[in-house]
């Protein structure tokens, strides 16, 4: 089974018009053909003979020591793909030793997130995700919600000063969550009127001071999601952040942007090891772990997968997704020469029409 098979079962199962939601990117789709085609390019050279018998997965990251190298990137309203929504998706990422980046845009809270995830897991690891709020009082408070409902880190998201134009939602009207259903992390925020709960602020305003101020109200390592430019990863190192997450949104933010795993040897180069960089968008396949790993991301995140897994299988899905895609990559390491994903580095690999 390969992830494509989960993609046509959401198919069947889903509305059309929250399948768009999930499969769709920004403006012409660009770059949401990009992320994926652009592993296409890379090809892994591996090494022989290195004795891969005994191998070892785990990765070490912020708040979650020794996890799974497959991160479930954060993505909204799980409870439009499945009845069990973000407890499924806690449950079997907790089940494969994987972080789930939960956030604001959950269609549960928080508290009721992380309680899932104990359900399978003695210490689960869950990251909070956010966008700074215009306003420092109510990114306080939702900070002060994931600290309390025992996140271990925080993944602020830098990459959307404005929503994205997505060009299938457009088309389909689709603009807001249907009723019965909510933003739950912002109910009874600072400000937030109780029936106004889908409305998930962003600001073009936000800078580096934000940033920030949320490092002053948390003791949580913080990393921010959405990094392109080295010169931001740079600037983010200086400034204290835990770590980036090199990601386009998975395309529906600009679409004019690079490919993401294009964007990764820049910034890994950038950092140069200060700060853990992660790796987001087009993951399909162990083989597409592997070469973010060879170009310098300690894991990678996964967004569609895991919601078709979702829709297609509630926690029995999302499970297979995950299991999936480790047992791939472990195949992959095998294959590579390698025990560790340290083993992994960059000369072994090799990118189209460009020499190593
Ligand atoms: C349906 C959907 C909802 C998303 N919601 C969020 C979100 O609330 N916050 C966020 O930072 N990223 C969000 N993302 C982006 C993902 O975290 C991730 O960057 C992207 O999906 C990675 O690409 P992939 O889907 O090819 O794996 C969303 C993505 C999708 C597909
Ligand atoms: O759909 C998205 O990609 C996304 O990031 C988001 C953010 C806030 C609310 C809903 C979706």
């Amino acid at each position: 089974m390969t992830l494509q098979a989960f993609r046509e079962a959401a198919r069947t199962v889903l509305d059309p018009v929250h399948d768009d939601y999930v499969a769709g990117g920004a403006g012409e789709e660009r770059v949401l053909a990009a992320n994926e085609r652009a592993f296409a390019r890379y090809s892994l050279l591996p090494r022989v003979l290195r004795g891969a018998e005994a191998r070892d997965i785990a990765a070490d990251l912020p708040g979650a020591p020794g996890a799974s190298p497959v991160v479930v990137a954060p993505t909204a309203f799980h409870r439009l793909l499945h009845p069990d929504g973000e407890r499924a998706t806690a449950r079997a990422a907790a089940a494969e030793g994987a972080v789930l980046v939960t956030g604001v845009a959950s269609t549960t809270a928080v508290a009721d997130v992380v309680a899932a995830a104990r359900e399978t897991a003695a210490e689960p690891a869950v990251w909070f995700q956010l966008y700074p709020h215009p306003c420092a009082e109510v990114t306080a408070a939702l900070v002060r919600r994931a600290e309390d409902a025992g996140c271990s880190a925080l993944v602020v998201t830098v990459d959307s000063p404005v929503f994205g134009r997505r060009t299938r939602d457009l088309r389909n009207g689709f603009s807001d969550l249907p009723p019965g259903y909510a933003a739950e992390n912002m109910r009874g925020l600072p400000g937030t009127p109780p029936d106004v709960l889908t409305d998930i602020p962003m600001s073009p305003a936000i800078g580096w001071e934000e940033v920030t101020e949320i490092l002053g109200v948390t003791s949580l390592p913080v990393l921010l999601k959405g990094v392109l430019h080295p010169a931001d990863a740079r600037l983010a190192a200086d400034r204290g952040a835990a770590g980036l997450i090199v990601s386009n949104h998975g395309g529906r933010q600009c679409d004019a942007v690079p490919a993401a795993v294009d964007c990764l040897p820049a910034v890994a180069g950038a950092v140069a090891g200060r700060i853990p960089v992660l790796l987001d968008g087009g993951i399909r396949r162990g083989s597409d772990i592997a070469v973010g790993l060879a170009l310098g991301a300690v894991a990678v995140g996964v967004g569609r997968p895991v919601a078709w897994g979702l829709a297609a299988g509630g926690e029995s899905g999302v499970r297979q997704v995950l299991a999936t895609l480790c047992d791939e990559y472990d195949h992959t390491l095998a294959l590579c020469g390698g025990r560790s994903n340290a083993d992994l580095t960059g000369d072994m690999v090799v990118r189209e029409g460009l020499p190593w």
